[in-house]
């Protein structure tokens, strides 16, 4: 949406599914909505391809086979970048010059409806150019995307993949697996799904994504993905044994030093991982509360990128955990929650 408000883009939309560029017309993510790919691709100087990874690829090899009058920029949005990347290098249309792209950002839910115009701010987006493309086309890019305020950063694909495999794809299927033994359980204890509390609604909501586009991201990055999955299968073995042996020491010492890492992830000059500027306000047996609060950060111009009630039991809402787009806008929020009589926590 950004893209299309800004004043010196003309997006245009294709999908295969009519409902969609219809959806993304009416509310204004693309100015036009292109009868097929070919006429619209012809017509074009950027190509962001947003479908799934294998469609991606397949995309690819039609984009090459057109005729264009002018030079073209492809790139695209996949989760994984080698498989994308090693096709995009075998393309021969000499008009064509691709960098991948990913922003790191999105959640559990698909479709055009999920889309948001902010999605992408304080995000990290990064590039992967292909072998053949110049320094100075990647610079336009980065100015093309300039709307959406993401923060780019050029990795190469397989230090890409590496990293996307440790901290989104397979904690995925660690979610899933979480989910599929609390089911299993549910044989034994019908109550089991009435215990599922904040920590286990936290862990695995990422196990409520997209089935398709997931199993396409698994397969994609099947190598790092099985590697991954060793290297898990071997720590847990030897959890299991300090367990066994009773050893609270080390378990203490493992639970430590996941935790030190965990609590170090807000700061917020790591890199890679996203950062988050997360408060959290009290907010039990207080009805209109999340209103309040929300009204209250407005007239300070202070947007909430993302907003979640922690600790929900039958008819008691608990803590509410918001996220703003910057230290300065946290600190702001906390001083003016706090002045207005909220109890209020932030991460240090
Ligand atoms: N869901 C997320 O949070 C994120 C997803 N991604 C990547 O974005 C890409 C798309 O994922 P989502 O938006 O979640 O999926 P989605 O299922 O919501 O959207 C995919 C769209 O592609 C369309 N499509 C499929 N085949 C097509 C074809 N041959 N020609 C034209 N349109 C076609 C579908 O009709 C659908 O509208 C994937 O490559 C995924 O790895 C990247 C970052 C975050
Ligand atoms: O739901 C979430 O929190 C996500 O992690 C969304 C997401 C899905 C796929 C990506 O490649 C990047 C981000």
């Amino acid at each position: 949406k950004c893209l299309a408000q800004s004043t010196d883009n003309h997006v245009i939309g294709f999908d295969i599914n009519d409902q969609t560029v219809k959806y993304a017309h009416m509310h204004g993510i693309i100015d036009e909505i292109a009868s097929n790919i070919q006429d619209a691709s012809k017509r074009s100087d950027y190509i962001f391809l947003a479908t799934p990874i294998t469609q991606t690829i397949q995309l690819l090899h039609e984009l090459d086979s057109f005729t264009y009058d002018q030079n073209v920029v492809i790139s695209d949005v996949s989760s994984v970048k080698t498989s994308v990347i090693h096709v995009a290098e075998s393309l021969s249309n000499q008009r064509i010059a691709f960098i991948g792209g990913h922003p790191m950002a999105g959640s559990h839910k698909k479709g055009i409806q999920a889309a948001k115009e902010h999605l992408f701010e304080n995000a990290i987006y990064v590039l992967t150019p292909g072998s053949k493309c110049e320094e100075r086309t990647v610079e336009v890019l980065k100015d093309v995307l300039k709307p959406t305020k993401s923060n780019f950063i050029t990795l190469k694909p397989t230090e890409h993949d590496e990293m996307t495999a440790v901290v989104s794809h397979f904690p995925h299927l660690i979610a899933s697996s979480l989910v599929h033994q609390a089911k299993k359980w549910e044989h034994t204890h019908d109550y089991i799904p009435k215990l599922a509390a904040g920590g286990f609604r936290d862990i695995t909501r990422i196990a409520s994504s997209n089935p398709d586009l997931w199993q396409d991201i698994f397969y994609h990055n099947r190598v790092k993905m099985s590697q991954l999955l060793q290297e898990w299968i071997d720590q847990m073995k030897d959890i299991k044994n300090l367990l066994e042996r009773n050893d609270k020491t080390q378990l203490t010492s493992y639970l430590n030093q996941a935790k030190e890492y965990r609590d170090g992830l807000g700061e917020k000059k790591r890199g890679a991982i996203p950062s988050f500027y997360d408060l959290y306000v009290d907010i039990r047996d207080q009805t209109g509360a999340i209103a309040s609060v929300a009204q209250l950060l407005a007239t300070k111009d202070i947007s909430i990128t993302n907003i979640e009630i922690l600790e929900i039991r039958q008819g008691i809402t608990g803590v509410l955990r918001l996220s703003v787009a910057s230290q300065e806008e946290q600190q702001e929020s906390y001083h003016l929650l706090r002045e207005n009589g909220y109890e209020i926590m932030i991460e240090q």
